[in-house]
């Protein structure tokens, strides 16, 4: 299966920098277009004061911390995940009316829903990356995928308490970050859009009366197959809606340079390390979810890059504290029978232990809530393997949830964004999958691909790729 970039679309990119000595924002705009095809992100100086990278548009029109006033919420707790009505008249109104779309990744809600929310994973072009010529194989191929990969998946949510937690804490971090916003005078409804379960990105997008919206996906590092997977998704969505398409939008496309961020990571794993006897002997341990290294050489995802520099932003932190501690980066997560990044976390964590490591902290860095892979495959999977190796003291940070210093940055974050806000592109970029249309051609990809799927179920090698979760 070879990795090849899907669609191509072209977004004015725009970085907001805070120079740290005046704390005085301004906005840099860079004039050059950026092809997604080879970056599909916004990519900011890379320097450390660096706060968002957000793609929108200008208009520097609110003063950050004037009064915005916002429509009416639409159910008691202030967030709605089902908005009726939402981001309608944007046109015809003096008010401004904020919206802040939450963009996740959605895990099942029951064991039930586990093959079918795989189902939805597989199907997107941005996690199975197929050559154009063989893009109709993508459905069946996800049929079998998921199918293959159900019982082991399900295993790990039955241990986990029968689901995912994401929806709920997605929830809990959309109502915290209203209130925060509150806090600092900005009155906002917030939404959640997830990618691959309820509520999707479909159903949170309705009409409701929004002016303005800032988008912002809750990975801290851009990846195409996350960030880069929903914007797409959305991008086409208001494309194709007239209301919607003139509607201003801020996209923050990564966040994880904030200081705010950052300090929430510092402090969480300062917190930790003193649950340890000797906290200066034990090695802080990234872990990221991987990504297959195509997308990092072959398309331009900036994932690693962004990651490298968010481990190097936090243990800079630390040591502005006076923790020195040793630390390494591995990848999690791989599935199927490509090359993830490396080192791979489970290859890792024995030579630790070869080495003679005997404290590790886990720090799970490349998603901001609990989720299956933090409650089950690093609390359970990795921290037996860590043991079984020769670690003795094992520790593990906590995802950030609500930690209320990071959903603060989360609404400076917000605030900032808002003068970039622009109408998204009416270009009439589509990826090659819009062009699947009619019964015949269905038909006959259904079949082609159904003849396919079942030669590779003849390839038993490939097939339990897939099957298992840690290779
Ligand atoms: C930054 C975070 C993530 C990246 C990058 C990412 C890429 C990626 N993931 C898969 C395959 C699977 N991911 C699954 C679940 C899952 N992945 C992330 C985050 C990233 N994925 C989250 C938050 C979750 C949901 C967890 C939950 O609690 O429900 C799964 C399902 C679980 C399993 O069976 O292991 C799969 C499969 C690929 C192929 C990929 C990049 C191409
Ligand atoms: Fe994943």
């Amino acid at each position: 299966m070879e990795a090849v970039a899907v669609g191509s679309r072209i977004l004015p990119q725009i970085c907001l920098h805070q120079n740290s000595e005046s704390s005085h924002h301004h906005v840099k705009s860079n004039p050059s277009f950026v092809n997604t095809t080879k970056l599909s992100v916004a990519r900011c100086s890379s320097s450390s004061n660096t706060k968002n990278s957000v793609s929108g548009g200008l208009p520097l029109r609110l003063p950050v911390q004037r009064k915005i006033i916002v429509g009416r919420t639409h159910c008691s707790t202030g967030v709605c995940t089902y908005p009726v009505g939402a981001f309608e008249s944007h046109s015809n109104t003096d008010e401004e009316k904020i919206g802040v779309l939450l963009l996740n990744l959605g895990g099942p809600d029951t064991l039930n829903d586990v093959q079918p929310f795989l189902f939805n994973l597989f199907a997107d072009p941005d996690i199975i990356r197929l050559p154009r010529l063989f893009r109709f194989l993508q459905r069946p191929l996800a049929q079998l995928i998921s199918v293959l990969r159900a019982p082991k998946s399900k295993e790990g949510y039955a241990s986990i308490g029968g689901g995912s937690p994401l929806r709920k804490i997605t929830d809990e971090q959309a109502n915290a970050l209203k209130t925060a916003l509150e806090a600092k005078e900005v009155s906002a409804d917030v939404y959640v859009a997830m990618r691959y379960w309820h509520p999707f990105t479909e159903e949170a997008i309705k009409r409701d009366r929004i002016t303005r919206l800032v988008v912002l996906p809750l990975y801290p590092q851009y990846s195409i197959s996350t960030t880069g997977s929903s914007v797409r998704v959305l991008q086409e969505m208001f494309r194709n809606d007239a209301h919607l398409s003139r509607l201003p939008v801020a996209i923050i496309q990564s966040w994880y340079q904030r200081q705010g961020y950052i300090r929430s990571m510092a402090d969480l794993i300062e917190e930790e390390l003193q649950n340890f006897s000797n906290p200066e002997e034990v090695m802080i341990f990234f872990s990221a979810h991987g990504v297959p290294v195509s997308y990092v050489e072959n398309a331009g995802d900036p994932y690693r890059d962004q990651m490298e520099e968010c481990i190097f932003l936090i243990m800079q932190e630390l040591k502005s504290r006076g923790i020195g501690n040793d630390h390494t980066l591995a990848y999690q997560s791989r599935v199927g029978p490509v090359q993830w990044l490396k080192p791979y976390t489970d290859e890792v964590l024995v030579d630790l232990g070869k080495q003679g490591v005997k404290s590790l902290l886990a720090v799970p860095v490349s998603f901001v809530s609990e989720h299956i892979e933090t409650l089950e495959e690093i609390d359970m999977e990795y921290r037996e393997l860590a043991l079984e190796s020769g670690i003795v003291n094992w520790g593990r940070v906590p995802a950030l949830n609500c930690t209320p210093s990071f959903i603060t940055d989360l609404a400076d974050a917000v605030i900032e964004a808002l003068p970039s806000a622009m109408a998204i592109s009416n270009s009439n970029t589509t990826t090659s999958d819009n062009a699947e249309n009619g019964f015949v051609a269905y038909a006959v990809k259904m079949i082609f691909g159904s003849i396919f799927a079942f030669l590779l179920l003849l390839s038993p090698k490939l097939m339990s790729a897939f099957k298992s979760r840690v290779l």
